[in-house]
């Protein structure tokens, strides 16, 4: 048997080596199901399918990199380097480069991101002369994603009564208008939004058989992750591409289906059998990636759903420590708990900081945790802020270059005009896109041609001068990309236009840290120029690069190996995992939302992110709940979680705040502070809420552990012990260095090596005193 099938559980096995015909894996979370995807690639090569017919989608670019990475060490990375691998949107970007002229868009079409959007959807309602309180741009962007991913088009929604009737009841009766205005101005700019990607594809699949039966015959074999949470629009492509041959692979887990706000459909995974009645199924039950504790919580919270398949996810991993709980007074607090708490963990454990992660609900949360992290010098990363690529200068460069390869994306043509200040003010700016309007052109042809129609633009000669200079150094800039490469160009681009000029001699942090990001973005120019010559991949193209910022997400970042705290969104953290993981805001109206406590519905699916949450942890999950919280600006109370109630307490260990003032002066009875346990919660004796915001309840007794986290024999050790700790195991202590209140030991541990540990963390224990 070939050494990696032999790291396989025996369904595993199975499900990796029924290569052909539809197959699905539902399973429960860390059951290995993207492992199992990886080796079956592995082994369809191996098999002696070609990789050029392998097509795998995944749910991040991330995702899909691991995924080649690990393949190539099992097939070797000339193989590995042709499957194709990605997200949706960027597999189909690829295809859309080489079919979109079919549908009238450039082989070079923009793809215009979220902000890009924005942007084009304010416009439209101003051009509309609608009110923009109750036209938002961005619920209308939501609504418009909805159509498009429903494959619903303008003209199918002007066909759709009951549509109409929709908008028109929630007061928007201009929603048909406002999305045909928003496709003809991205159509007229050449440039497609993300759900353009999807959209597109499938037109182009559905018009042109011939373009259908291609991929059909390239993709012989299709797998897709993470099923549970493809749209329709994605449902619909995959499903038309693998009806020739129906080797579809599908793994996913509808206890993990969360993204229905987007217009995931669960029902897409649920109708696989129906679609496919010859498929072969395949059910993992083991976890490989938590402990029983995290397992069995998790299982206890995702019972609580009516709407899910049954599955008995169970492991052979320890049982694992009970799952803190801790009961903060103030936001402020909670975040200074997580802090201290990755701070003793860590030395205690010997871990790094990219073995944690803390998930929150929303991204407001993020603010408070990140000062204290800051406070304690511990270094953490934002996952899916905004992308590097997305900040304002960086953005402003990478514009002129947009601008270079499709001249009628007019945003970046907007967003570069007059930046760096060169005098052509917002009148002008105006009167040009009226007389392009006018004149059915784009804004660019006006440009271009402004000895023709500059007269009769309006614009005195002064200015017109100005457009003229302004365009005359984009064309040199076209004519130089002829001839040298794209880092070349971005160079020149950034000296002749003055935008560097600019960044100079801003001396301010901001300024520094902005000049900054464009010598990182210059650099990765470069270093994309470098790889696709190695890579041998011809000219390297600006068209490639800018599809890759595009579609790059936070999580593409360059420094992702740095050792850094994880700090991001539950939703980010699908598919990932992390031997410790935080999961602060465990609050009714925050975690569940608010905004989903209005149907069962909704509210299945915030218990799914929790769930999802919970099981990203492999050692230990810690979760918190503070019982005030700053929110809008307001100071709110707060109750804690209906899902703190929803697992045994058995799998728990509540944990209050530790006292500001040591005991003795905080002038309550020695009781309170006694040496007793703390009591757990009795469940259903009394609410929990009643229980947990009651203040006689704060001042419970605190743990020994919490007081002195070190409650072992630390005192007393000395030089030449032999103590047994409770990862590296047993070792002799062959010194000890440090202030009184921080002895640190210098440990030989016969299993792990030399260690340094702080005494107060290490919890020893003596074994024998030579
Ligand atoms: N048979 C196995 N032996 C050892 N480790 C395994 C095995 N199967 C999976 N694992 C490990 O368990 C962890 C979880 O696997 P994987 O990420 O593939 O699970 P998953 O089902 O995709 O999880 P999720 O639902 O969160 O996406 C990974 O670290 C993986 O390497
Ligand atoms: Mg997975």
């Amino acid at each position: 048997m070939s050494t990696y099938l032999s790291e396989l559980n025996d369904v595993q096995r199975q499900a990796v080596e029924a290569l052909e015909g539809p197959v699905m894996v539902i399973a429960g979370a860390g059951s290995g199901k993207t492992r199992v995807l990886t080796y079956r690639i592995a082994h369809l090569m191996n098999n002696g399918v070609d990789s050029f017919n392998i097509l795998a989608l995944t749910f991040t670019n991330k995702a899909a990199r691991e995924m080649k990475e690990r393949i190539a060490k099992v097939v070797g990375h000339s193989e590995a380097k042709n499957l194709w691998m990605g997200t949706f949107h960027s597999i189909f970007a690829r295809i859309l480069r080489v079919e979109a002229p079919l549908l009238g868009y450039p082989s070079n079409f923009t793809i215009y991101d979220q902000q890009d959007a924005l942007s084009v959807m304010r416009k439209v309602i101003t051009d509309l002369q609608l009110d923009k309180d109750i036209y938002k741009p961005k619920q209308m962007l939501n609504r418009i994603s909805q159509f498009k991913n429903n494959l619903i088009t303008v003209r199918a929604y002007f066909n759709n009564p009951e549509l109409i009737e929709a908008d028109e009841a929630a007061m928007k009766p201009k929603t048909g208008e406002v999305y045909r205005a928003y496709v003809e101005r991205c159509y007229k700019s050449g440039a497609m939004d993300f759900d353009d990607l999807l959209l597109r594809t499938n037109e182009v699949l559905t018009r042109f058989p011939e373009v259908l039966a291609k991929y059909q015959d390239r993709f012989r074999y299709i797998m897709v992750d993470e099923y549970q949470d493809t749209n329709h629009s994605q449902y619909l492509i995959v499903k038309a591409l693998a009806s020739r041959f129906e080797n579809l692979c599908v793994v996913g887990d509808d206890a993990q289906s969360i993204y229905a706000f987007r217009g995931a459909n669960i029902r897409n995974i649920l109708g696989f059998q129906k679609d496919y009645p010859d498929a072969k199924s395949f059910a993992l039950e083991q976890n490989y990636r938590s402990t029983q504790n995290i397992v069995n919580a998790a299982n206890d919270i995702i019972a609580k759903n009516k709407d899910q398949l049954k599955k008995d996810v169970w492991t052979s991993n320890d049982e694992g420590k009970t799952i803190p709980v801790y009961r903060a007074l103030t936001d402020i607090d909670e975040a200074r708990f997580i802090a201290s708490r990755i701070f003793e963990i860590k030395m205690r454990d010997q871990l790094n900081n990219n073995d944690f992660a803390v998930l929150y609900r929303t991204n407001a949360q993020s603010r408070a945790i990140e000062e204290a992290l800051r406070k304690k010098n511990i270094p953490y990363r934002i996952f899916g802020g905004i992308s590097f690529y997305q900040r304002k200068e960086v953005k402003d460069l990478i514009s002129y270059l947009r601008l270079l390869i499709n001249t009628n994306d007019e945003e970046a043509l907007l967003r570069v005009i007059n930046y760096p200040k060169r005098g052509i003010g917002l009148t002008t700016i105006q009167k040009l896109t009226v007389f392009a309007d006018e004149q059915k052109m784009t804004l660019y042809e006006v440009l271009e041609n402004l000895s023709l129609y500059g007269p009769r633009t309006g614009l005195n000669g002064g200015t017109l001068n100005k457009l003229h200079n302004f365009i005359t150094m984009l064309q040199s800039f076209q004519v130089k990309l002829k001839t040298h490469d794209v880092f070349e160009v971005a160079l020149e681009v950034a000296k002749q236009t003055g935008l560097l000029k600019e960044l100079r001699d801003d001396d301010t942090p901001e300024g520094i840290s902005r000049l900054e990001n464009i010598q990182e973005l210059l650099n990765s120019l470069q270093g994309f120029v470098e790889e696709q010559q190695q890579l041998d991949e011809g000219n390297p193209s600006l068209a490639n690069f800018l599809e890759d910022v595009a579609l790059a997400t936070d999580m593409d970042n360059e420094d992702e190996d740095a050792d850094k705290v994880a700090l991001m969104t539950v939703h980010l953290a699908k598919g990932l995992e992390f031997p410790i993981v935080f999961i602060p805001g465990l609050e009714e109206n925050l975690f569940p939302s608010m905004m989903n406590l209005n149907t069962r519905l909704e509210l299945e699916e915030e218990r799914r992110l929790f769930y999802v949450a919970l099981t990203r942890a492999e050692k230990q999950a810690i979760l918190s709940y503070s019982v005030s919280r700053q929110r809008w600006g307001k100071i709110i109370d707060a109750e804690p979680s209906r899902f703190l109630e929803e697992m045994d307490d058995k799998y728990l260990d509540w944990e209050n705040p530790t006292p500001m003032l040591p005991v003795n002066n905080s002038g309550l009875s020695g009781d309170l502070f006694g040496d007793k346990p703390v009591p757990r919660f009795k469940k259903k004796s009394q609410p929990i809420k009643k229980k947990l915001t009651n203040t006689t309840q704060t001042l419970r007794p605190l743990k020994q552990a919490q007081v002195n986290p070190g409650d072992a024999d630390h005192q007393t050790i000395e030089e030449g012990y032999t103590v047994v700790h409770d990862r590296f195991g047993k070792g002799k202590v062959l010194s000890l260095e440090g202030e009184p209140d921080n002895v640190k030991a210098k440990i030989l541990f016969d299993n792990s090596g030399e260690k340094k540990l702080l005494l107060k963390f290490a919890k020893l224990r003596v074994l024998s005193k030579n």
